[in-house]
């Protein structure tokens, strides 16, 4: 058997698994991903596996356990999912990457689990607060562009969506591709019970900008035809998508800050850059306050 250290991570410690069954990836939980909320997420994955999403299965011991504690820690041991991430996705993995989250909603429907969201609307503003309480210079200049963003958010939230269990960091990091097709999707750490348009909007946020953080229309609508084209969107939620993504912004910005401002040294992860999506947020905020669409 060995183990190889996986860095690429940003929330939990990975490490690759081979093993004389084949290869497997063992994660040890860090600070975002509680004991307690685990359960929902193995058997959301176990749902998804059984319906032919390719999605990670959790492996479990002979009494039947897939979640253990090792080194103080929550610890889980899933298959290898084939396939590779894309570093500038264009239209086309767009697209691929929309149809891909479909699959996955389709996938979660009827789920028995329940967990609300621990980094939706209501924990931006705490969020914020605690991140308010540690600035630095430059957390104090983006402050006041954030806590407008939430103003308007609050006020406007489309409470009134389709919710169900979604993914939630549905980022081009955790999507995997082969041949130019979607492939897979890894890291259900954050999955919860959200507004599916929310898990689109995501999905915007994190696929449809360019190497140099330009906004790319093309890519949004691409997305939402792959999306669409699986599974139906309706005209309130595509015309929710830049609030809903200008909530996105907020929250990537926010953890990112909170992670830049509160380091985790003993873990093994990466830290990435908040202003890459308070930028993003900017542009959102412009978005909504002129009343455009992403197209
Ligand atoms: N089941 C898996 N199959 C293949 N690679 C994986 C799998 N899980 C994680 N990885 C690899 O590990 C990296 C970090 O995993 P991820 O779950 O995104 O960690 P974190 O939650 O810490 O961000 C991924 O980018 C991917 O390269
Ligand atoms: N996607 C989030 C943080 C979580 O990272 P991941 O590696 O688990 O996708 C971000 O980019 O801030």
């Amino acid at each position: 058997m060995t183990l190889t250290p996986i860095a690429e991570g940003v929330e939990n410690t990975n490490y690759k698994l081979l093993t004389s069954t084949g290869l497997y990836v063992l994660t040890l939980f860090e600070r975002r991903t509680p004991a307690d909320a685990l359960p929902y997420v193995v058997d959301l994955m176990l749902q998804l596996d059984a319906r032919a999403v390719p999605v990670p299965r959790p492996i479990a011991d002979r009494e039947g356990r897939a979640l253990k504690s090792l080194c103080q820690r929550p610890a889980l041991i899933v298959s290898f999912l084939e396939g590779k991430s894309l570093l500038d996705p264009g239209v086309d993995a767009c697209r691929e990457a929309g149809g891909g989250l479909a699959r996955l909603h389709h996938g979660a429907e009827g789920y028995g689990g329940f967990r609300p969201n621990p980094f939706g609307l209501s924990s931006w503003g705490p969020l914020a607060e605690s991140c308010e309480q540690a600035a630095d210079r430059a957390a104090k200049r983006r402050l006041p562009s954030i806590l407008r963003a939430l103003d308007r958010l609050t006020d406007s939230w489309p409470y009134h969506l389709p919710m169900g269990s979604c993914h939630t960091d549905f980022f081009p990091d955790n999507v995997f591709f082969s041949d130019g097709r979607f492939s897979g999707v890894i890291d259900f750490y954050f999955s919860c019970d959200e507004l599916r348009a929310y898990d689109l909007a995501v999905a915007l946020a994190s696929w449809c900008f360019d190497a140099q953080n330009r906004f790319v229309p093309r890519r949004a609508e691409a997305m939402i035809a792959g999306y669409s084209a699986r599974r139906g969107l309706s005209a309130d939620e595509r015309v929710a998508l830049p609030l809903l993504c200008l909530g996105a912004a907020v929250r990537f910005t926010l953890t990112r800050l909170y992670d830049r401002l509160h380091p985790q040294n003993d873990a093994l992860v990466k830290e990435k850059d908040p202003e890459e999506f308070a930028t993003r947020m900017d542009l959102f905020y412009d978005m909504t306050t002129a009343g455009k669409g992403l197209f």
